[in-house]
């Protein structure tokens, strides 16, 4: 059964120790020590409080009811209600620190995990989704919270009026408590075998969850396209087929968690009743009073209710283990860009000199294809070298490893003759500016967008990029000008416009290293004049690397490096590589002279 379950629903990369990987939340827990105290003292007096009303339920019927005078039943009913006071406030008191403890906790594992995420290198994140990731911080994160807050609190309070009332059962009637005692066993033995089943049902359940999600995300991510293609009744296809396996695989999961709680609820409850019908002839025997029948009655229901409670949550538990296990591995991941402990200093001011020797680079994904192979180029200071070549020739992959985004195989990259491998990461990157072709809008204003160049920038330096980036007359004619909201992805902007945000930011970020991919795009002729005119004083005094695409940047470059196939194939200005022939002729008759 449990191999059909395994070759079933493949699970990435098992979670060894099921509710084991939960105690990777202790350093969380602990850091919050002082919650933690207040719970455990709070669950101590609640236990206290729980455990003592079945006491109190004797006294009233033996003293209260039995012996009849009027002074004792006031006394034997006060004390129930006091009793039952405490227990309210405990209560209270628990569900207070434990929940708040579940908040902080996750909040603090959601940062970390966040922060984790962010830094990993490129190579992680092509081979993950991000709509999964998302997931992790979301679904995963408050599976979590829903134990700290609930299940790891029932679990330890039951367990703790479990051992409770099993003293007490024996300390109210030994031979009846040995009873009670072959039952609950007996019903602890299939929530142990179910668990282990409904852990790895969990984790499939989750992960088909997580693909319906990720599914979602990318098609609104793209909903333009989607619409664009008609694709709607395709993408809700699929995004049907995603939920059917989802509710399928839950269905599972729900079904093995039923009949658990099923059967540990019928072995439990068959040995109460077991066990009351032999305490009932032991009180009309005259063995013991109906006061005392009645106290292990509730001490039985007291210990019967906590392994149902227990059975429950151990599931829950389960659950939690699944995503936890997934956070841990998320966490362990490392990434494979890493700046070195002492790392050396760029000079100030920079020169902005750079060179690849004998770069070979393959993506992580595709190994056996080469994206630069024998890559050498050098860049003066200040000089403007124009990158052109068919799609897929490498030119993006050129600014990639420049931004340190991957490692090459072999050879290395310098800036200013330091190997960047031997710069801090957030250093070299301050270095570099980059205006991509699809420019990044957040959902944010257009001062804030083009402030995520340099966070520090004053009001009046980003007034002054927006004048050198030509965006003064777009940007005031927004409806609040700059403090205008852009939408997600920026999607109250011209592609032009968008590109002036780019050009703004990259502007104030003031790098002494210019990458820019110009963009395919075509821009009316105004537009076009506007991002043209800013790129010219964006790569004013700056080294610059571009991937061209119009003649007036190949024109305007100091040089061209003519690209195919990951390698440079020719060098030179326009008119010399025109001359020559070849591959760049081709390109510049079909893609600048037409
Ligand atoms: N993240 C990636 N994972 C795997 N392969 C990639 C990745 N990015 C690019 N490649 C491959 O590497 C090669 C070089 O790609 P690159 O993006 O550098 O080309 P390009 O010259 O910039 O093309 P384009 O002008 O179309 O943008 C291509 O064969 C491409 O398929």
């Amino acid at each position: 059964m449990t191999a059909a379950l395994e070759t079933e629903i493949p699970s990435p990369a098992p979670t060894k120790a099921p509710i084991g990987s939960l105690r990777m939340l202790w350093p969380f827990v602990r850091r919050h020590n002082r919650l933690f105290v207040a719970w455990l003292l709070a669950l101590a007096c609640s236990s206290t409080a729980t455990l003592s009303l079945p006491v109190a339920f004797r006294t009233m019927i033996d003293q209260g009811f039995a012996q009849g005078g009027g002074g004792a039943i006031d006394r034997a009913f006060a004390l129930l209600f006091i009793v039952a006071v405490a227990l309210a406030l405990a209560t209270a008191a628990r569900f207070f620190f434990v929940s708040l403890l579940g908040e902080r906790v996750v909040a603090d594992l959601r940062e970390r995990l966040y922060a984790h995420l962010i830094g990993l290198d490129a190579g992680f994140h092509e081979r993950n989704r991000s709509g999964e990731l998302v997931s992790r911080l979301t679904a995963d994160a408050e599976l979590l919270r829903g134990v700290i807050a609930t299940s790891m609190s029932v679990a330890l309070r039951s367990t703790v009026t479990f051992i409770g009332s099993i003293v007490m059962l024996f300390v109210t009637s030994p031979h009846l408590a040995a009873y009670a005692l072959v039952g609950i066993p007996l019903a602890v033995l299939p929530i142990v075998i179910g668990g282990r089943r409904l852990q790895k049902l969990s984790r499939a359940s989750q992960d088909r969850v997580a693909d319906a999600n990720a599914l979602a995300n990318e098609t609104l991510g793209a909903v333009r396209t989607v619409q664009a293609h008609a694709r709607e009744p395709y993408e809700l296809g699929r995004f049907d087929e995603a939920l059917k396996l989802a509710v399928a695989t839950a269905r599972r999961r729900i079904q093995a968690q039923a009949w658990v709680t099923a059967i540990a609820i019928v072995l439990v409850f068959g040995a109460i009743t077991l066990v009351l019908w032999s305490g009932a002839h032991d009180v009309v025997e005259g063995e013991m009073s109906a006061g005392l029948l009645g106290q292990f009655v509730l001490y039985a229901l007291i210990g019967g209710g906590s392994v149902g409670a227990l059975a429950e949550v151990w599931n829950e538990l389960q659950r939690a283990a699944g995503g936890m296990g997934r956070i841990t591995e998320l966490l362990a991941e490392n990434s494979t860009v890493v700046a070195p402990a002492q790392p050396r200093t760029l000079p100030q001011p920079m020169r902005g000199e750079l060179a690849f020797d004998d770069v070979t680079f393959h993506y992580p994904m595709r190994p056996d294809l080469p994206a630069l192979e024998a890559f050498n180029l050098h860049v003066q200071p200040g000089e403007t070298v124009a990158l052109v070549g068919p799609s897929g020739a490498g030119k993006s992959t050129v600014f990639s490893l420049l931004l340190r985004f991957h490692d090459p195989r072999t050879g290395s990259l310098r800036v200013d003759g330091h190997d960047i491998r031997a710069l801090d990461l957030a250093e070299l990157r301050g270095a570099v500016a980059l205006v991509p072709q699809q420019a990044t809008i957040f959902a944010a204003s257009a001062r804030a967008n083009i402030r995520y160049g340099r966070l520090e920038a004053s009001d009046a330096e980003v007034d002054a990029a927006v004048e050198a980036a030509h965006a003064t007359d777009f940007i005031s004619a927004l409806p609040e000008g700059l403090d205008t909201e852009l939408g997600e992805r920026g999607a109250r902007l011209s592609g032009g416009q968008q590109q002036r945000i780019a050009i703004a930011r990259a502007l104030l970020k003031d790098a002494p290293i210019l990458l820019l991919d110009e963009a395919t795009s075509a821009l009316d002729a105004q537009s076009e004049r506007a991002v043209q005119q800013a790129l010219e004083t964006l790569m004013e005094g700056r080294t610059t690397l571009v991937i061209a695409h119009r003649l007036a940047t190949v024109l305007k470059a100091d040089r061209i490096v003519v690209m195919d196939h990951g390698r440079i194939v020719a060098e030179g200005t326009h008119q010399q590589l025109l001359a020559e022939g070849g591959l760049y002729a081709e390109l510049a008759k079909l893609q600048f002279l037409d």
